[in-house]
């Protein structure tokens, strides 16, 4: 019998990236999406094709998979079969899958089902903790032991630039030639599915960390500040020389505190540095910088890419400004086509830019960072 993997999320980083893992390793993969028109090609097509977007152009099909609602009573059968199930659906969209997942379970433990792995492929560190944590929510009594013995939701770290791309079909993708997906490894439960391409850890937050405070970092002050300058992708807005001094500061900053606080090798961090930045300017991607700057607030939150290294490296004694600006830039995001953007600039409207800024990265009122970026966001007006 094939074994059966669940992507949730039929989306760039699904195809472009998990699921075509996972078809590589032999398993039967069913994509869950709530977009009725990618399920339906889906199961019309069962293949699409990813396209290399760099210097070494070419194309990998993918065959076999078929699609499935999210939300259809279908989902539970096969999570009840399923040996693995991946997610990227966004971290906010978290809670809504954890709906269907925990129906699957409950079926599972009625049926004496077998280990399954539960990975969250998100931008967020421990999304597959606070997966766990928002399916157990749903979970009866009997469901939750049967969980505790036989789920693991191990966390990960992933990193592959899938950009928005229009290829023949509605599924084709396209996605830069590097990836790399690090999972936890003391997290799984029974046996590690051996899946090439993806690389295990028993550290992994100091790799998400690394991985959401340098690429993703640089990623969105890039964006915001490109968009600031009329600049519409992250090749073109890298390019900007003093777009481009910010961007690299700024990693440098967070690149200080990760090296001081995970004890990264420093020159090894330079080069992950390097690297990333030449990833930006990859022509080919034509990254637009609103799908990398979308939800400012997120971006923004205490925890994630730039007020989540700021404090890092502010509770080492380390300099900041550069993350500073790029908060101030992101503060600057008025993009009407963004849900968040329009709340965030309503929030500054409303309560005043101080106060908007406490909210959105946790810098108090009274504190010398808040005022210090406020400074910034009218430096950046001019
Ligand atoms: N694109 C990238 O470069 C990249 C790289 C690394 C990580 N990520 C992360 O992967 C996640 C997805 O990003 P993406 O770029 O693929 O976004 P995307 O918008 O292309 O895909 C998200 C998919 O989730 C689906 N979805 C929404 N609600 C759903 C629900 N309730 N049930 C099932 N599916 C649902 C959407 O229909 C869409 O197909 C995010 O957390 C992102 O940070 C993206
Ligand atoms: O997906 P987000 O919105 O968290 O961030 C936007 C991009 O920075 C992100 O998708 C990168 O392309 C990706 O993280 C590269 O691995």
């Amino acid at each position: 019998m094939s074994k059966k993997a669940i992507q949730f999320g039929a989306g760039n980083i699904g195809r472009g990236f998990i699921g075509a893992l996972l078809v590589e390793a032999g398993y039967e993969l069913v994509f869950a999406d709530v977009n009725e028109a990618m399920i339906n090609e889906l199961n019309e097509k069962h293949g699409y094709t990813i396209h290399i977007l760099d210097l070494d152009k070419r194309e990998i099909p993918v065959a076999g998979v078929s699609g499935c609602l999210s939300n259809s009573p279908e989902m539970s059968k096969h999570i009840a079969e399923a040996e693995i199930i991946t997610t990227a659906v966004g971290p906010n969209v978290l809670k809504f899958i954890a709906v269907n997942i925990a129906a699957g379970l409950e079926e599972r433990a009625k049926s004496g089902a077998g280990f399954l792995n539960i990975i969250a492929c998100e931008n967020m560190v421990g999304a597959s903790s606070h997966l766990k944590e928002q399916v157990y929510t749903h979970l009866s009594d009997e469901a939750k032991a049967y969980a505790d013995e036989h789920v693991g939701f191990p966390n990960c770290s992933v990193d592959r630039i899938v950009p928005p791309f229009k290829g023949e079909g509605m599924l084709d993708v396209g996605v830069e030639s590097f990836f790399e997906w690090i999972v936890e490894e003391p997290a799984f439960k029974g046996e590690v599915p051996q899946i090439e391409g993806m690389k295990l850890t028993d550290t992994l937050v100091a790799y998400v960390q690394r991985k959401l405070f340098t690429l993703n970092t640089g990623h969105a002050i890039t964006a915001y500040l490109g968009y600031l300058k009329d600049l519409p992708t992250v090749d073109k807005a890298i390019e900007d020389e003093s777009v481009r001094k910010i961007v690299r500061d700024a990693m440098e900053e967070s690149g200080a505190a990760l090296v001081k606080e995970h004890g990264f090798d420093a020159d090894e961090h330079a080069k992950y540095i390097d690297k990333i930045e030449k990833r930006f300017r990859n022509p080919y991607l034509n990254d637009d910088v609103s799908r990398v700057g979308r939800e400012p607030l997120r971006k923004l939150g205490p925890k994630d890419r730039l007020s989540g290294p700021a404090r890092m490296a502010l509770d080492l004694g380390l300099p900041i400004d550069n993350l500073l600006t790029g908060i101030a830039a992101a503060l600057h995001y008025n993009n009407p086509e963004d849900k968040q953007s329009v709340e965030l600039q309503a929030s500054i409207q409303e309560k005043g830019l101080e106060a908007a800024i406490a909210e959105a990265t946790g810098f108090t009122e009274d504190s010398g960072e808040n005022a210090k970026i406020a400074d910034a966001y009218e430096s950046l007006k001019k």
